[in-house]
């Protein structure tokens, strides 16, 4: 699944129009179609239905619905809230053939009248604005869409919600705030980002027959999903050993934050490491080592130097603590270029005064910043990233050749290329103190058996994010009580899956 633009949309739309022969008011018939099926399996017929039009051929998509839910017997009102003459080209064309089937299309150009006719609605159709909305909504449309959203009524956004921009990097203005979204062929930037996705409600991708070609057109960026990970994820040799499997270092935890690393090493060993070194400071070794006996452990009290010959992967930062002596190891950990670094945590802190180092580094190095972490690191303001995820992610990546995952509700996952990933499994539990850690532990493992970096980023995401969810689903957690360690011991029952 792609996600875009609402230029890369426009892009595709036309590939498939101009090269791939599709009349535009087919691409428009799939979309309605499609869209009203799925309203006749979520809503009853005894449902009065609103469908709002606007200008556009979002508005042409709501032609074609009314068409299909009348032509089941739901009783639909079509409410266009725009003069007639605005209706042109394809949409003009759909709300034609509406017309021949005797379907009354009410204009409806106040706010008054709009209230008026929303009486007794259950069920609100939007399909004003789609992702052609520039600049402030205009009146009257900006009052009717306040009037919407004080309604009772359930409402089904077409596409997009109304009034919301498709891209980031926008300010929202007002918007449509739907319980359910169709979107048309490819979700949009804004689904993912953190102020404006609330207002999608629960959301669904309706394919339109647009063909793949099309996508070649565009900047690639996917989210990454169960088959992409069963597809990519290695398989267990029957011969292998435990050297076959990576051997990890896991570098953190200073005095009063053990747990870090028990999490971290604990998880990797769990995700498959085949072996994995902690070092950490030697009074919490027998506390890690009561939760992680399968690890090594070796001294780090003084922070000195460590040699990462003979390792095929090393994370650093968690719990680690924020004064100079560390930051005095993260750079000798940095300066010794053979080996892939996972920086995470108090890692990432010190990191920001040794940006420089990184693009001369021959081996991978991935960063794993929250937003407030990537706003420390990029010197911004943490809704500054909030806003535009997508392009701060990617220029940071380039800049310095890292791969980055950004995570949040939605992580964003970025090579040094410039390639981007999307991970949408994982839940509210995941809020919590630990989770970080774990997660820096699966991607070690990950990293040290994948030849594809990305890959392995992409597959420790869902992975991490997939466990979290079943155990929420099995009814073991809730998202109130889920602890990072059960996210670990949730890893079982995801291999199981892959299986
Ligand atoms: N992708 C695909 O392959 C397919 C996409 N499809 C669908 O097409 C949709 C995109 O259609 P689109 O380009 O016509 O844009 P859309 O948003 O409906 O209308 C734009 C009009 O809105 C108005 N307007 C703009 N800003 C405004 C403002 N601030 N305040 C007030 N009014 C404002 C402005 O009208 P104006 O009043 O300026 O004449 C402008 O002309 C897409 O979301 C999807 O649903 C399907 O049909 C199947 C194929
Ligand atoms: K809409």
């Amino acid at each position: 699944m792609y996600i875009v633009t609402a230029e890369d949309m426009y892009e595709i739309d036309r590939f498939a129009i101009d090269q791939g022969g599709i009349d535009g008011t087919i691409l428009m018939e799939n979309a309605g179609q499609a869209i009203a099926k799925e309203m006749m399996i979520a809503e009853e017929k005894s449902c009065h239905m609103a469908i709002l039009v606007g200008s556009g051929n979002n508005g042409g998509d709501g032609f074609v619905i009314a068409r299909y839910l009348k032509n089941e017997g739901y009783p639909v009102k079509v409410l266009q809230l725009v003069p007639n003459e605005k209706i042109k080209g394809d949409a003009a064309y759909h709300k034609q053939l509406l017309i021949h089937q005797k379907v009354p299309i009410q204009e409806v150009l106040t706010t008054d009248k709009l209230l008026e006719c929303l009486v007794n609605v259950d069920i609100v159709i939007d399909a004003i604005l789609g992702i052609g909305v520039t600049g402030e909504i205009r009146e009257p449309l900006r009052g009717m869409i306040s009037i919407i959203n004080e309604q009772n009524a359930r409402i089904y956004s077409v596409d997009i919600p109304s009034g919301l921009p498709a891209n980031e990097n926008h300010t929202i203005d007002i918007a449509i705030k739907a319980d359910r979204t169709y979107i048309v062929e490819a979700p949009k930037q804004s689904l993912f980002l953190e102020n404006t996705a609330p207002y999608y409600g629960e959301w669904k991708v309706i394919p339109i027959g647009i063909p793949i070609e099309a996508y070649g057109m565009i900047p690639k960026v996917r989210s990454w999903n169960l088959k992409d990970v069963k597809v990519s994820f290695p398989k267990r040799a029957t011969f292998s050993h435990k050297g076959s499997h990576g051997k990890g270092l896991v570098i953190g935890g200073q005095e009063l934050m053990p747990g870090s690393v028990a999490l971290s090493s604990r998880a990797a060993l769990k995700a498959g490491a085949g072996l994995v070194t902690v070092a950490t400071m030697e009074r919490n070794i027998p506390v890690i080592a009561n939760y992680c006996m399968e690890a090594m452990y070796q001294n780090l009290s003084n922070f000195g130097h460590i040699d990462l010959a003979g390792f095929d992967g090393v994370a650093i930062g968690m719990g680690m603590g924020r004064n100079r002596t560390a930051k005095t190891f993260v750079e000798d950990v940095l300066a010794q270029e053979d080996v892939p670094v996972i920086i995470d945590a108090d890692g990432l802190y010190h990191l920001k005064e040794l940006l420089g180092m990184l693009q001369e580094r021959r081996s991978p190095t991935i960063l794993t910043p929250h937003y407030g972490e990537m706003a420390m690191l990029t010197n911004q303001e943490i809704e500054t990233i909030k806003k535009a995820p997508f392009t701060m992610a990617k220029e940071f990546a380039q800049e310095h050749q890292v791969y980055l995952i950004l995570k949040g509700k939605y992580t964003i996952i970025t090579a040094p290329d410039g390639t981007q990933m999307v991970n949408a499994t994982g839940n509210a539990g995941l809020a919590k103190g630990g989770t970080g850690d774990v997660l820096s532990g699966i991607l070690l493992a990950f990293i040290m058996q994948h030849e594809s970096v990305l890959e392995a980023m992409n597959n420790a995401c869902f992975i991490h994010g997939m466990s979290a969810d079943l155990r929420i689903e099995s009814g073991q957690n809730t998202v109130i009580d889920l602890l990072a360690s059960d996210v670990i011991d949730g890893l079982t029952n995801v291999f199981r899956t892959m299986s």
